[in-house]
């Protein structure tokens, strides 16, 4: 694999003909997003923009902030979802994470009002009920017995989910969820692992059990809204989406097809818990191995009266969210986002052409000491009154920029800065096992090994 420097200087958008710098196919045939990507996102960011040709396919990695505003915001509207990103669909359907064009504005517009300040504000004391619950368990733990975070907040998150915006209590009836989930996401990035992929019509041996593992994640769904429905009469005004879309169903059946809500619950139970809590696990693994760190922050969560029950809390826990924040510039879930061409165009002073593949490097940006001093160092105190609307000016771009950002960028940054409030008050956070644990890109940026911790009552 070889970077060649650029011999062509960028020429002005009417003159079209320059190449970017081009990393040449793999000499041998590991799918592309399969084996160590991290090392080529990071081998391929010295320049702004890199041309990758692989088996014929044209693909791009912007390495550049002003690029990247250019395609996630100014210019959004000449590209669409990767077509690698849209193999979700055989899980989502046509939910919001890939869809495009007018279904996707009318989805949008049918999700925002769960989203909004007062929906938010009515979720957060079952965020902090959740929080409070996993420092009552890792409390009652054995002495010595370390927890494996990812699994641990993982649950906790889909507790919280569950209650939000699904409208039901977890039990031992969902105890396999995140399991079911992570395994599902596993499966589909193996998958997302090739460029050429045989349909999953085929019935190949990876193409049959990933279809098992959806039709397992498809029964989960449906116990849900089984469940949500039956109490739905309870309920004059839902709260939670899943209870909303119910109601607006009764009253216009045309409103929102079965298949077309089917699709955007599986969307929200899948991007709705996962990446929270691995973005959750790396802050408390950071937090747990800096002594400094864990004080500043505990000193911010102990002059509050009390643990934060509400969402009035975050303005006095800005360190806190920060930390939230800096777990997602060191490991941004997903690292990279993935767009396609829908015309002929230039953008940076190069031709692209309709059907060319854009990777837009996240932890470039994330990691370039130009726009982040000292940027592998774990700092909280980076973001003073930052708008989590503003995160892209910031070149922050945890949540993504431009239209297609996270729906759930508040909900996320609420639920996350409430939990590790909750965590850093009710106990003593150490690492239980010695030396750096490496991230590895697995569609998100998980752990080459398990985060486990000491938890002691404080
Ligand atoms: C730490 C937590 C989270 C992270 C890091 C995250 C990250 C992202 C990113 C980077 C995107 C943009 C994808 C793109 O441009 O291709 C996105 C979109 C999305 N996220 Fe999140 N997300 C988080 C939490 C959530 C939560 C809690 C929900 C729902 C409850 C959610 C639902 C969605 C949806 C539906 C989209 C698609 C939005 C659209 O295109 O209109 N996310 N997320």
């Amino acid at each position: 694999m070889h970077l060649h420097p650029a011999t062509d200087p960028v020429t002005p958008p009417d003159q079209v003909a320059a190449k970017p710098p081009t990393l040449s196919a793999f000499a041998s045939l590991p799918p592309l997003f399969r084996r160590d990507l991290l090392t080529l996102f990071a081998r391929a960011s010295e320049s702004p923009f890199v041309r990758l040709d692989y088996l014929g396919f044209r693909l791009f990695q912007l390495n550049d902030p002003a690029l990247i505003r250019e395609v996630l915001l100014d210019k959004e509207r000449r590209y669409r979802k990767g077509r690698l990103m849209r193999r979700l669909s055989a899980v989502t359907g046509e939910g919001l994470l890939i869809n495009d064009g007018e279904r996707w504005k009318k989805h949008r517009r049918l999700a925002n009002p769960s989203m909004s300040g007062r929906r938010l504000a009515g979720y957060a004391p079952a965020m902090a009920e959740s929080a409070r619950l996993l420092v009552e368990r890792w409390r009652a733990l054995p002495a010595g017995q370390p927890v494996d975070l990812i699994a641990e907040i993982s649950r906790t998150t889909l507790i919280a989910l569950l209650r939000t915006l699904f409208g039901i209590d977890y039990d031992a009836r969902y105890a396999d969820v995140s399991e079911v989930i992570h395994r599902l996401l596993d499966a589909l990035v193996q998958r997302g692992s090739s460029l050429l992929a045989p349909p999953l019509s085929w019935p190949t041996p990876a193409n049959l059990a990933f279809r098992r593992k959806i039709a397992e994640a498809e029964a989960i769904l449906a116990r849900i809204i089984d469940s949500r429905r039956r109490h739905l009469d309870d309920d004059d005004d839902p709260s939670d989406l899943l209870g909303q879309w119910l109601r607006q169903r009764e009253q216009d059946p045309e409103h929102f097809t079965p298949d077309e809500m089917r699709d955007e619950l599986m969307t929200m139970l899948i991007a709705g818990h996962h990446s929270l809590a691995i973005a959750l696990s790396w802050a408390l693994w950071e937090i747990a191995g800096d002594a400094g760190l864990q004080q500043g922050l505990r000193a911010e969560v102990d002059a509050l009266e009390q643990a934060p029950a509400d969402a009035n809390a975050m303005q006095d826990l800005p360190l806190t969210q920060g930390a939230f924040l800096e777990a997602l510039r060191l490991y941004p879930q997903p690292p990279i986002l993935l767009r396609d061409a829908l015309s002929d165009h230039v953008l940076g002073g190069y031709r692209i052409r309709a059907g060319d593949q854009l990777i837009i490097n996240i932890l470039a940006i994330h990691h370039d000491p130009q726009l982040w001093p000292e940027p592998h160092r774990f700092r909280a105190d980076r973001y003073p009154n930052i708008n989590p609307d503003h995160l892209m000016q910031a070149h922050h771009l945890g949540f993504g920029g431009g239209p297609r950002s996270c729906i759930g960028r508040r909900f996320a940054l609420i639920e996350g800065t409430l939990l590790l409030a909750h965590l850093l008050r009710g106990l003593q956070l150490d690492r239980a096992t010695a030396g750096p644990i490496e991230p590895r890109f697995a569609g998100m940026m998980v752990p080459t090994a398990p985060l486990l911790l000491h938890v002691t009552p404080r």
